[in-house]
């Protein structure tokens, strides 16, 4: 297995700048026929149409649903759905991507604006010009182009020049959406959460502890209720599963605000004690652009393995808490209900197997986070072999999520992820290359971040089983 080969952090070729994809059905697909499925809720769900257009590259169909209430932040089960006929049209749901955009570690001044004006964050505009590393390799190669550009005289100083200022976690964070994180004081994390050393006094900043929440102060003001009421209506709509290819599937809008914030909470709780968000890097020192956290084994980038502990400081990973297994594995099995309702013949099972996940990767990515074409291939020979599933959450801003055969983001196809997606691949997509182009910088639900202070970016998280 070589995941760390293979999870390039380099930078894509050419510019960013489109505008993001568009609205929530965003996908782009190379060489397909633009192809969309209208849907509405008008049926029982066990009349579920079939008037599936094919589950090879191009098409997709959506399943709505209901499942979560907004009001009370409940993950409520799935309740009974009801499809319309489904009707195909030239919109937006699948359309070839137009233009090709970098991922862009080379815009060191976009970064810099971007930044500024999202955040008001200087500590991670510092971190992340600073990620990139003229030595960083072309680790992967196919398309991606050196990082050299970008910041390397700033690196060394910058990274050790920063203070990550932030509250301190003294209460427990709860994991129920009702309880708040209290915030008591600002204070510097070096002091209150303790650093855990092993002895890499080269890089320094590997062994602080990254918050995901904001300090209170900081804050926005209260969202709109024009905003609260698109987002309400959008809760309500429940979600929509596609079928995107054979072992990739989609559950739009499958987790609740409720969860949403749950999973917040509890990542913010864990990533401030041992074995929480670090800065990773690969063996030549170059930074991933984004925070990590293992949990239930680790993964080294240096190594491209997973191991009992973190190399980089000794500390054990958390457990998995259970409310999120029992997420993962509900959703692998509506992706199974999914696949068998749209096509006849298929059992679930076959194309994508269930799994109880041991390894949950915790990615958080800031404002100009991205993550390079990389395949998942560390686990043990047998689940990739028996093609069990990742299953990603995604909360927080939105993000260009590059998916394809190759690695070559020129090519690749592009579906944008947003807070509460669930994206399932495994089967077929088991080794599908994929990687996060870009952030789409203020687009999280405005009730989690007032509920959480989640600070701007996105916090993804993969389960695996190793
Ligand atoms: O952030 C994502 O959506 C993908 C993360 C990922 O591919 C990984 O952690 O291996
Ligand atoms: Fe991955």
């Amino acid at each position: 297995m070589n995941h760390g080969e293979a999870r390039n952090d380099g930078s894509y070729s050419g510019s960013r700048g489109h505008s993001p994809a568009s609205g929530h059905r965003g996908y782009r697909r190379k060489s397909e026929t633009p192809v969309i499925v209208d849907k509405s809720l008008n049926e029982p769900s066990g009349n579920r149409s079939r008037g599936f257009q094919g589950r090879g590259r191009g098409t997709i169909s959506c399943y709505p649903k209901n499942s979560s209430g907004f009001g009370k932040y409940e993950h409520s089960p799935v309740q009974s759905w009801v499809e319309k006929p489904l009707q195909v049209s030239n919109v937006d749901c699948v359309e070839k991507r137009g233009q090709k955009h970098g991922i862009g570690s080379t815009k060191q001044p976009d970064e810099v604006a971007a930044a500024l004006k999202n955040s008001g964050d200087n500590k991670d505009l510092m971190k992340s010009s600073a990620s990139s590393s003229p030595n960083n390799r072309n680790r992967s190669g196919g398309s991606f182009v050196s990082r050299g550009r970008d910041g390397a005289g700033m690196r060394c100083g910058l990274v050790n020049q920063m203070k990550y200022v932030s509250l301190s976690c003294k209460d427990s964070v709860s994991t129920t959406s009702d309880q708040k994180v209290e915030h008591s004081s600002v204070e510097d994390h070096n002091s209150v959460h303790k650093s855990v050393d092993a002895g890499n006094s080269s890089n320094e900043s590997n062994a602080r502890l990254f918050d995901i929440v904001l300090e209170k102060k900081v804050l926005r003001l209260k969202p709109n209720l024009l905003e609260l009421n698109r987002e309400k209506k959008k809760a309500s709509k429940g979600y929509t599963g596609i079928v995107i290819r054979p072992g990739m599937v989609h559950l739009k809008n499958y987790l609740s605000i409720n969860d949403q914030v749950m999973i917040v909470n509890k990542c913010r709780q864990l990533g401030l004690g041992e074995g929480g968000f670090y800065q990773p890097g690969y063996r030549d020192g170059a930074l991933l652009h984004l925070k990590m956290m293992c949990l239930g084994k680790n993964w080294d980038p240096e190594t491209s393995r997973y191991g009992e502990t973190r190399p980089a400081d000794g500390s054990t990973p958390p457990k998995i808490p259970v409310e999120f297994s029992q997420l993962v594995e509900k959703s692998i099995k509506e992706s199974q209900s999914l696949i068998a309702t749209s096509s006849k013949n298929t059992k679930g099972e076959d194309e994508i197997p269930f799994m109880s996940p041991d390894i949950c990767i915790a990615n958080f990515y800031t404002t100009t986070g991205r993550l390079g074409l990389h395949q998942d291939k560390d686990e043990s020979k047998n689940s990739i072999r028996k093609g069990l599933p990742v299953v990603s959450f995604s909360i927080g801003d939105s993000a260009e999520f590059l998916y394809g055969d190759q690695r070559d983001d020129e090519n690749a196809d592009e579906v944008v992820l947003e807070s509460g997606d669930v994206l399932i691949f495994g089967g077929k997509s088991r080794n599908v290359f994929h990687g996060v182009r870009a952030i789409h910088t203020d687009t999280a639900p405005k009730v989690l971040v007032q509920e959480t202070s989640l600070r701007p970016g996105r916090l993804n998280l993969t389960f695996r089983q190793y």
